[in-house]
C-alpha cells in the first residue's frame, strides 16, 4: 500500500472508534480481520496514524479547521510525520486507494494557522473538561506537560534479575537498540520509532519467553522500586491485576519473605499465574477473595495500593482512553480509591508501610487522596519523599512534594505519568 491507501485506511478506523466509542486496539484488529490482504508493514503505518491521530487529535484537527477524521488523519501527517502539503499531495497522486486531495477551505485553513500559536487546550491535545484538571497539577507548565502525554512512547523492558541481568540482557537484544534507563536500575529502553516504523516484537523472543524480562514502563519500575521491598519481608500487592508490580516486587525480594497477590476481580488475574511461571518466582501466593487475606491483618511489612485510576498518566500509550473519559469516571475512581486505601491499610503492621501508586497525573486522585487519608487515619504519616527518592536516584528529577508524594511524567522523567507516596504506620 501507499501513503494515500493507509491514510484512507486510518480515516476509516478513526471513524469507527469515533462512532462506536471503542478502543482503538479492537478497531485496528477487526480492519486487520477484514483486510487479510494488508501486510505487517501496511498494518504498523496505520495503525502509526491512528494512534498519532488521537494522540494529536485537537491540534491535528485545528490545523485544517475541523474535527473529523479526514481532518485528524490528513492533520497528524503534516504535524507529526514531516509531511508537507506539496509532499501530500504528490503522495496521493495516482493512488486510486488514496482519499480525496486536500481541499481549498483545507489548504486555506492549513495556510492561516501557526500550531505554535494554538489556544493553550488544542496545544495541549486534552479535552477542555480536562484542562482546569491539568492547570491544577502543573500550572504554569501545564500545556508542556500535556503535550508531553501526546508524544509517542518508548518501548521499556524489566530485566528480571531471578534469571538474568541487564549487561546480558543488552547483549541478547543488542539489535533492537536497547539502552539502559536512566532511572529503573533493571530498565532497558528502546526508543519511539518514527514515522510508519514499529518497535521489534520483544515478546516473541526466546528470552522474553524464557522469563529473562518483562514488558514494563520505566515509571512502573520506579514505582515498584519506591516501595523498598527488600529480602525477607512481608508484601501485600493489594491491586496487583495482570502482577507488573508483583512480579518486579518480588525479583526485589530475591525469592526471600512473601508476597501475596490479591485483586477484587478474580479476572483481572488471571495472567499472573504464566507470568510467575516464566519469570521463576517461588514466593508469591494468589490471593483472590478477600476471605483469604483475613489472617494478614496489621502483619505487613508493606502494603501496595496500585490503584485503579482514570489512567491519565499513559495517555501516550492509551490515547483514545483520553477522550473517552469523563467526569462521572473521574469521581467514581476518587470514591474507590479512598475505599481502597482504607481497607488495605489495616493489613500495614505498626512500623511497616503503605505505599499508593496511580498511573494518574490528576491532583484529584493523588495528593487529594492521600490529605484525606491522613486527615482520617492518624497512626499514619508520610516519609520525608525527598530523602526517599534522593535514596533510590539520587541523579534524576522529579516533581516531589516532600509530604504528600512523588510525581513522574513524559515531559519531566522521560516516563508515563505516576503518582507514588509512602506511609509509615507509627502505632
Ligand atoms: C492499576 S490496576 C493494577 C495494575 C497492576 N498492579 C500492575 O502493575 O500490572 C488496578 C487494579 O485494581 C483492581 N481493583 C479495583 N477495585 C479493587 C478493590 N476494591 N480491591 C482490590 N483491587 C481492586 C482492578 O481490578 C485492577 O486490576
Amino acid at each position: 500500500m501507499r501513503l494515500g491507501g493507509r491514510l484512507a485506511a486510518a480515516i476509516e478506523i478513526l471513524e469507527d472508534i469515533d462512532k462506536q466509542q471503542r478502543p482503538a486496539a479492537d478497531a485496528l484488529k477487526d480492519w486487520g480481520v477484514s483486510h487479510r490482504f494488508a501486510g505487517a508493514g501496511d498494518r504498523a503505518a496505520i495503525g502509526n496514524i491512528v494512534y498519532d491521530g488521537l494522540r494529536r487529535k485537537r491540534s491535528a484537527g485545528w490545523l485544517l479547521g475541523d474535527d473529523t477524521p479526514r481532518a485528524i488523519g490528513f492533520g497528524v501527517l503534516l504535524l507529526e510525520w514531516r509531511e508537507t502539503v506539496q509532499s501530500l499531495n504528490e503522495a496521493l497522486e495516482g493512488d486510486k486507494f488514496a482519499p480525496p486531495p486536500l481541499n481549498l477551505d483545507e489548504l486555506q485553513a492549513i495556510a492561516a494557522r501557526d500550531p505554535e500559536a494554538a489556544p493553550d487546550p488544542v496545544r495541549a491535545d486534552c479535552a477542555d473538561w480536562c484542562a482546569p484538571l491539568l492547570q491544577r497539577a502543573f500550572g504554569d507548565e501545564w500545556v508542556n506537560e500535556a503535550s508531553g502525554l501526546a508524544e509517542r512512547p518508548p518501548l521499556d523492558l524489566r530485566v528480571n534479575t531471578l534469571k538474568a541481568d541487564r549487561a546480558k540482557m543488552l547483549a541478547e537484544l543488542a539489535e533492537t537498540g536497547a539502552v539502559p534507563t536512566r532511572l529503573a536500575p533493571n530498565g532497558l529502553r528502546i526508543a519511539p520509532v518514527d514515522g510508519a516504523g514499529r518497535h521489534p516484537n520483544v515478546q516473541s523472543d526466546p528470552a522474553f519467553r524464557q522469563g529473562w524480562f518483562e514488558v514494563q514502563d520505566e515509571g512502573s519500575q520506579a514505582a515498584a522500586e519506591l516501595v523498598g521491598a527488600r529480602p525477607g519481608m512481608q508484601v501485600l500487592d493489594y491491586c496487583a491485576g495482570a502482577g507488573g508490580k508483583t512480579l518486579a516486587l518480588s525479583a526485589a525480594l530475591e525469592n526471600h519473605g512473601q508476597i501475596f497477590a490479591h485483586d477484587s476481580e478474580k479476572g483481572r488475574l488471571a495472567p499472573i499465574f504464566e507470568r510467575i511461571q516464566r519469570s521463576g518466582s517461588r514466593n508469591i501466593q494468589v490471593a483472590s477473595k478477600s476471605a483469604e487475606l483475613a489472617d494478614l491483618r496489621g502483619r505487613m511489612d508493606c502494603v501496595l495500593v496500585d490503584a485503579p485510576c482514570t489512567g491519565s498518566g499513559t495517555w501516550r500509550r492509551r490515547p483514545d482512553a483520553k477522550w473517552r473519559l469523563t467526569q462521572r469516571q473521574l469521581d467514581v475512581r476518587k470514591a474507590e480509591q479512598a475505599a481502597i486505601l482504607e481497607a488495605a491499610s489495616a493489613y500495614v503492621k505498626p512500623g511497616g508501610h503503605l505505599v499508593y501508586v496511580t498511573c494518574s497525573v490528576f491532583d484529584e486522585e493523588n495528593r487529594d487522596q492521600i490529605d484525606a487519608f491522613l486527615a482520617r487515619e492518624t497512626e499514619f504519616a508520610p516519609v520525608d519523599h525527598h530523602a526517599l527518592w534522593e535514596e533510590r536516584f539520587p541523579a534524576e528529577k522529579a516533581r516531589i512534594d516532600g509530604e504528600r508524594g512523588v510525581s513522574l511524567t513524559p515531559a519531566r522523567s522521560g516516563t508515563d505519568g505516576f503518582f507514588i507516596a509512602k506511609l509509615r504506620r507509627n502505632f
